[in-house]
């Protein structure tokens, strides 16, 4: 079964872990985690994860996913990431690939992030709110425009083909 708006591409999540730069003792937060595959990846990286989405349907599936990765340090929550977060009073970092009320979230998560926030957007919208609402909280480093083409296979050998564009916004907390 898939989930709509995930997952990540792997090349995509790739470049934004590096952003991360998460250690082993972080306690990081992926918001909106859809199906739990950043959350999955990050588990191995650092001390805590907690995995949030407001859709069921995304739940059942990241817990579904989480079990059979065996993972045992992904807390998974359903909620609204606004209200969500009022709950949580630090995080070292945090990824975002959930846009819904996208400034709200940012505005919290400079309160209680100690190092960094990266945003996945694909709408342009995303690019600039984000964006704009890092640079009134004085936290963005860069947005980087991520255009990846694979290849696949055709019946007389193997061509290219490009899968859509993702930008990968990068904010700094010096706390
Ligand atoms: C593009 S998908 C994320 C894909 C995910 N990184 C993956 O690899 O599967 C975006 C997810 O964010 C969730 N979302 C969007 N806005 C949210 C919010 N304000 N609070 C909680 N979840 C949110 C959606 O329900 C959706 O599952």
């Amino acid at each position: 079964m898939k989930l709509t708006g995930g997952p990540t591409q792997d090349e995509i999540m790739a470049i934004s872990m590096q952003k991360l730069g998460l250690l082993k003792d972080d306690i990081f937060a992926d918001i909106g985690c859809g199906t739990g595959k950043i959350s999955i990846e990050a588990s191995k990286m650092c001390k805590k994860v907690i995995a949030i989405d407001k859709r069921e349907e995304a739940i059942r599936y990241a817990g579904r996913e989480i079990e059979e990765s065996s993972a045992e340090n992904i807390c998974l929550i359903k909620g609204e990431a606004g209200k969500t977060l009022l709950e949580i009073d630090y995080l070292d970092c945090a990824f975002l690939g959930g846009s819904v009320n996208i400034e709200a979230v940012l505005d919290r998560l400079n309160e209680i992030v100690q190092r960094r926030i990266v945003v996945n957007a694909v709408m342009l919208e995303t690019v600039s709110k984000t964006v704009n609402k890092m640079k009134e909280l004085d936290i963005f480093e860069e947005a980087v425009y991520v255009q990846v083409t694979k290849s696949c296979d055709i019946a007389a050998g193997i061509m290219f083909k490009p899968i859509n564009p993702v930008y990968i916004i990068s904010g700094s907390v010096n706390k």
